[in-house]
């Protein structure tokens, strides 16, 4: 937390209530990351000179080349027609983006400015550029291009529960829209205002980020949710304890976000998705706060905390929430192993699950991704030693490894020793059953510290006349390998009809007794005029795809807008309507975060065309 209690001033508001305020030396966090791309504006991928190679900086390292990237990105990413540049495709600048003025509301904006310190309030540029999308391809494509419809006309930075009632209720009264913003991570549109007919509020909520307490009886902790991954995880270590939720944007998201989007983290095969984390949180609504009680388990009627989960902002703002924590564990060991196929791996996998010892995270690379992932490794990395020829040859020639199908796996274990030592020996013992060939805990220490590294590659990717963008959904084992296969072979057909280079790769991410969590990224060449039309089209492959084969609609990203037109063929006509009435009871205004999450009528009778395939879209020829 950046925050800390004794540091803070008292001052006054409006009214000459004395408040507590923020330290002089707090800054927010929407200051401190990209506002065109992803992530810490300290952490980038760039050219080299003269050697032309691409390098990553980052706050702890400058410039560590990446020798096999730009080679990889050449071949396989743009193409393999013999171009030897990249081409060059800058973001606009900042002070050349235009945006509307914010609309007008004095009354409203009274009634905030006698409760709220004036530093709680912004309406600048870059507060509402900053606030208006989430990290979608098309938000980071419409940043780039300066293409900002409709900002937020306010931002409200509340710093406790209290605050965030008399915002709420306020809005309500001057029928104001508001959207809660956590870390704005979500790639599903779920944060973007979708009209200007209404007064819109962003309302950040990462100011609100201590831990109230901490119980090491019960194991669980009271947290505010504007808490994002690395300061939360800190303020745990300090009691002992995790939480063990660690999604590959843990150090850009919120609890809040988290909660409310369903999100998922590496180690979820032992500590459980979000939902198996929360115990019980307090949400405010237009109608008022919902409570739930504090409990190990209740079996008292329908389960309620369910109702807000994956809500995404749509039925009210969560404040604070009680999470189970576990105590940190003192031995945790990851380990890389090769496979000879992606069949190999599935094989092994499916054993593993099929038995009662679980590791703590298993992810597997198709073989498209072990080329990314060994292509974006630093020169002297783990992965290039154990790839080394003599490596290469025994596995070729000795084991029969194609290395074209080869497939790399990350397994981690934590706990007590014993416990570790003992699911070790049983799950190497399948996967050597399996033809798998260990590497070692070099590549697990190397994911360890390049973990969160991957989604810099995207803003380079922009920067470079391609986009990325990725599907993700869980499926079951039958269906596992021929959704892999069916979706890989469509994509590129796809493209390949158009003439325009494409590639797609996959990793599985999240294991479940009765499936996995299946994850694509797929990367293409950007069109002259920047249109939105090739990721509409691919996204509505993939998710149609995905749908065909009977996957979630989403593991872990949510719905947003993006994945609404797919909804009334993901769950059943009479959930649908459930939800509409309970949108209408609790937030009868319609003033959370419309226009999300569920179809409207007009969309699902066609009588309008899905905001995904029109919001803010230029040109978008469908
Ligand atoms: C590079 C990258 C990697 C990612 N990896 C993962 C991953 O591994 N696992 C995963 O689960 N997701 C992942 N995501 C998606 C995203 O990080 C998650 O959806 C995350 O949970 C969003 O949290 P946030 O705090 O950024 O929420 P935001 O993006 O700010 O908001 C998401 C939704 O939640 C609502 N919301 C936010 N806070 C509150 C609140 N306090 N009360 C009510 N509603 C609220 C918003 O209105 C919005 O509808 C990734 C995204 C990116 C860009």
């Amino acid at each position: 937390m950046q925050l800390k209690e004794e540091t803070t001033t008292t001052t006054t508001n409006g009214s000459g209530n004395e408040k507590k305020d923020f330290p002089k030396e707090f800054v927010d966090s929407y200051k401190q990351i990209k506002w065109n791309g992803w992530g810490d504006t300290r952490k980038f991928l760039h050219t080299l000179s003269p050697s032309g190679q691409i390098a990553i900086t980052t706050p702890k390292k400058s410039a560590e080349p990446l020798p096999g990237l730009k080679p990889f990105i050449l071949k396989e990413l743009a193409g393999g027609n013999g171009q030897s540049e990249l081409e060059d495709t800058p973001s606009i600048e900042f002070d050349n983006i235009q945006i509307d003025p914010p609309k007008s509301n004095p009354e409203f904006l009274k009634e905030l400015k006698a409760f709220f310190l004036s530093d709680q309030l912004k309406d600048d540029k870059f507060a509402r550029i900053t606030h208006t999308f989430g990290k979608s391809i098309r938000d980071l494509v419409r940043t780039r291009i300066g293409q900002i419809k409709y900002a937020p006309d306010l931002i409200v930075l509340p710093h406790s529960h209290e605050e965030v009632e008399k915002l709420v209720q306020t809005a309500n009264k001057f029928n104001v829209v508001i959207i809660p913003y956590g870390g704005g991570s979500n790639i599903v549109g779920a944060v973007e205002p979708i009209s200007n007919e209404r007064f819109t509020v962003s309302v950040d909520m990462r100011r609100m980020n201590k831990i109230l307490w901490v119980d090491r009886r019960e194991m669980t902790a009271c947290i505010q949710v504007g808490i994002l991954g690395p300061d939360l995880e800190r303020e745990l270590a300090k009691s002992g304890v995790s939480m063990g939720h660690d999604p590959d944007s843990f150090e850009f998201s919120t609890l809040g976000g988290w909660l409310a989007t369903c999100s998922s983290g590496h180690q979820s095969d032992k500590y459980g998705d979000i939902e198996d984390m929360a115990v019980s949180f307090k949400t405010v609504t237009p109608t008022g706060t919902l409570e739930l009680r504090n409990g190990a388990r209740a079996g008292a009627g329908i389960n309620y905390k369910h109702i807000i989960l994956g809500s995404e902002g749509t039925l009210g703002i969560i404040t604070e929430a009680i999470m189970k924590v576990h105590p940190l564990p003192p031995v945790a060991e990851y380990y890389g192993f090769l496979f000879p196929s992606f069949a190999h791996a599935v094989s092994a996998l499916e054993q593993i699950r099929s038995t009662d010892i679980i590791p703590t995270m298993i992810r597997i690379y198709d073989p498209d991704e072990t080329r990314l992932s060994f292509a974006s490794k630093p020169s002297k990395g783990a992965f290039t030693e154990f790839m080394s020829a003599a490596v290469k040859k025994y596995l070729h020639y000795i084991r029969s490894y194609d290395f074209n199908n080869v497939c790399l796996s990350i397994i981690g274990f934590e706990g007590s020793k014993k416990s570790v030592d003992f699911a070790k020996a049983h799950v190497f013992d399948i996967l050597a059953k399996n033809s798998a060939f260990s590497l070692g805990t070099s590549p697990g220490k190397t994911w360890g510290e390049k973990r969160y590294d991957l989604p810099y590659i995207r803003d380079f990717v922009l920067d470079h006349n391609m986009w990325v963008d990725v599907a993700e959904t869980t499926v079951s084992w039958a269906n596992l390998i021929p959704l892999w296969k069916d979706a890989k072979a469509a994509f590129k057909e796809h493209f390949r009809a158009q003439g325009v280079p494409a590639w797609i790769c996959a990793h599985i991410s999240h294991t479940y007794s009765n499936g996995v969590c299946l994850y694509f990224i797929f990367v293409s060449k950007q069109n002259a005029e920047k249109e939105m039309t090739p990721y509409i089209q691919a996204k509505r492959l993939m998710t149609d795809i995905v749908m065909k084969y009977g996957g979630a609609l989403s593991h872990h990203h949510g719905v947003g807008y993006e994945h609404v037109p797919w909804m009334n063929r993901y769950v059943s006509n009479g959930w649908i309507t459930v939800y509409r009435k309970l949108k209408e009871t609790l937030d009868p205004n319609n003033i959370c975060n419309p226009r999300k999450l569920i179809p409207t009528l007009q969309e699902e009778n066609h009588q309008t065309p899905y905001l995904f395939d029109v919001l803010n879209v230029k040109k978008a020829k469908l």
